[in-house]
């Protein structure tokens, strides 16, 4: 099945109303060429996603998400809220929520139907530890991870997968193409044996140092299908060299 690529650049806790322009010259650089390539959304910090998402130029998403819709719940926000601020995506269950936040599995899975509930599209993020892979856990933990993280129901429409490796991200070190594989079409064979031959049309995102450098090799690997993009998504000339970097 073929899938069209999604480059989602998640700029974690950065960026300000300036930051507009970075926006701005993303979409601006995003040709006809880059759009038969790849998708392309930005993640900006809730307080951009409004603004970013009212200028209509490119899909915005959010990175996180309460499970509820409403509530004495200080300091949250709910994926109705992204969705009325005009985002098409969420991030859940992000590595540094997982860590910074005791997000477990549960919580993760609930965050995804309220994403779901609201009408956005989840990006939900796994990956191992470096302890998890020196002891070889990967597929254990990354298994986990996928079953508990994703509710019943999943589907190619209403859900992404971001496979990023924690030892990967904001480290420049990135695993091998053959490790990516392997972790990839494990994820894929799992998600087909629980939701049938839709999943074969889910997105699943590699994560974690990917620059225009080594997209080229990384997005080439098997059943990967797009990045999710941290560092490298605040300047537009990287955020876009990886969408350019797809043959
Ligand atoms: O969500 C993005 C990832 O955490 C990757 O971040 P990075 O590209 O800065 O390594």
């Amino acid at each position: 099945m073929s899938v069209k690529p999604l480059v989602a650049g998640n700029w974690k806790m950065n960026g300000l109303k300036a930051s507009v322009a970075e926006f701005e010259a993303i979409a601006a650089g995003y040709d006809a060429a880059l759009k038969a390539k790849a998708e392309l959304a930005i993640c900006p910090p809730f307080t951009l996603v409004a603004a970013f998402a009212q200028k209509g130029l490119l899909p915005v998403g959010g990175q996180d998400c309460h499970a509820k819709v409403s509530g004495a719940h200080t300091g949250d926000t709910s994926a109705e809220m992204l969705k009325d601020a005009g985002a098409t995506y969420v991030i859940v269950g992000h590595s540094e929520r997982r860590t910074d936040h005791a997000e477990t599995d549960a919580i993760v899975k609930a965050k995804t139907e309220a994403a779901w509930r609201a009408g956005l599209i989840a990006i939900v993020c796994v990956g191992e530890t470096h302890a998890e892979r020196t002891g070889g856990k990967t597929l254990d933990v990354v298994g986990t991870q996928v079953a508990g993280s994703l509710p019943d129901g999943t589907t190619a429409a209403n859900t992404v997968i971001a496979y990023e490796p924690v030892w990967a991200i904001g480290t420049g070190l990135t695993p091998t193409a053959a490790d990516v594989k392997e972790v990839h079409n494990f994820i894929r064979k799992e998600l087909v044996k629980r939701f049938g031959a839709d999943a074969n049309g889910i997105r699943i995102l590699y994560g974690g140092s990917v620059k225009p450098s080594n997209a080229a090799e990384l997005m080439a690997v098997e059943d990967v299908n797009g990045a999710l993009v941290g560092g490298a998504s605040l300047k537009a000339a990287d955020f876009l060299g990886i969408a350019a970097a797809y043959k």
